[in-house]
């Protein structure tokens, strides 16, 4: 199978590449990020490494969407939300009927934005549990250990039977699995999607407020007790939603805790990357949109619309501490 990755930032960046060097695959990479495709070619390949070791350039083949002239049979989508729109218009003229998408990025909306171009039993779903930062234009390291990386993947449109998919979901599986990403096919869809985006809104939300690492936020007497309450209004907001979320309220919190105290400790989430190069979050996809799934069934989500809208203010605070980024000031976009 051949892969083009759409995205060419620290995740899509991580994917293409551990496809390349370990499942021995075909990636070609599509960005719109001009200083990154200008030093990627310059330079010859992109720079990567692995929590800051064995940092090497790996080549790869780098396109804006005007040039591109490949075909591939699976498109890997990794931006940040609020570039998703603009970024597949310009790729649209790049999609073929046979061709399947594949996206993990935090949040949601994407899944809908993807099947305006995809038949919806072409795309599928995933959530990873895996870090990256950008360092800089063609610079990017992947954190969080080697071997502790672990994601999940489904089928967009599960309810229908479909033996062409199946064995693309099981070609994708193994070249996931050669590329060391650790891949669990699920079921549940949507189950799959909250549970990332309810421990994103504990965790990402949180540490990008307060400019903290996971570890650190786990020092704080409160921090047990700050993530039952959002996990317990977002559980509520999904069930009204008639959603059934992967995981129990309770296992959902130890999962969190865990990760946060004992497994990633060092970890500050992708969202602190944005903040802190005063760039907007995902926010509104994330808490918000927990937030905006209550609001739709009846049900307000006191504490995610307030996160929300205070993440927005962490985020201004930040351009008038440092004004150095004002380039890029954001004013927000949830509805309050
Ligand atoms: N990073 C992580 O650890 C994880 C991320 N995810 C999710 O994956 C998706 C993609 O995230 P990720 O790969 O982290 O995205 P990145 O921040 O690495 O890149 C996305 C885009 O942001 C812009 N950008 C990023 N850094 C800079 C910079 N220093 N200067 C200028 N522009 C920059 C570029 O686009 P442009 O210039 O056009 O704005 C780039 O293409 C998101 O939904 C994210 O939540 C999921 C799991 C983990
Ligand atoms: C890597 C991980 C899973 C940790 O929150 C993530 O989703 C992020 O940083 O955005």
């Amino acid at each position: 199978m051949k892969y083009a990755v759409i995205g060419a930032g620290g995740m899509g960046v991580q994917y293409g590449v551990l496809l390349q060097e370990f499942a021995g695959k075909d990636v070609d990479f599509i960005d719109t990020w001009q200083d990154n495709v200008e030093k990627i070619r310059e330079q010859g390949g992109v720079y990567v490494s692995q929590d800051e070791q064995d940092r090497h350039l790996a080549p790869i083949s780098i396109f804006y969407p005007e040039e591109y002239q490949g075909d591939p049979d699976v498109w890997i989508v990794f931006l940040k939300q609020m570039q998703l729109d603009d970024v597949l218009k310009r790729c649209a003229g790049l999609f073929r009927e046979h061709q399947y998408v594949f996206s993990a990025m935090n949040g949601y909306g994407h899944f809908e934005k993807l099947a305006a171009y995809f038949d919806k039993s072409h795309i599928f779903g995933g959530t990873a549990l895996i870090g990256a930062e950008v360092y800089g234009p063609g610079d990017m390291n992947f954190t969080g250990g080697a071997t502790a990386k672990a994601m999940n993947m489904c089928a967009y449109d599960e309810e229908h039977e479909d033996e062409a998919r199946a064995r693309v979901e099981q070609d994708i599986y193994e070249d996931f699995t050669k590329a060391t990403l650790n891949p669990t096919i699920v079921s549940n869809f949507m189950g799959m999607c909250m549970a990332k985006i309810v421990f994103n809104s504990v965790l990402n939300t949180l540490c990008t407020m307060y400019q903290i690492r996971f570890g650190e936020f786990m020092r704080h007497p409160g921090a047990r007790w700050m993530t039952e309450q959002l996990v317990d209004e977002a559980y509520t907001a999904a069930e009204k939603a008639g959603l059934t979320l992967l995981g129990t309220r309770e296992s959902e919190v130890e999962t969190i805790c865990h990760t946060a105290g004992v497994a990633h400790p060092l970890h500050y989430p992708s969202m602190y990357q944005d903040l802190t190069k005063g760039r907007p979050t995902e926010v509104d996809y994330i808490n918000g949109y927990i937030a905006s799934i209550g609001r739709e069934h009846g049900y307000e989500c006191r504490l995610h619309e307030f996160a929300t809208q205070e993440l927005h203010l962490a985020e201004l605070a930040f351009s008038i501490h440092h004004p150095e980024f004002s380039g890029h000031a954001h004013q927000g976009d949830a509805k309050a």
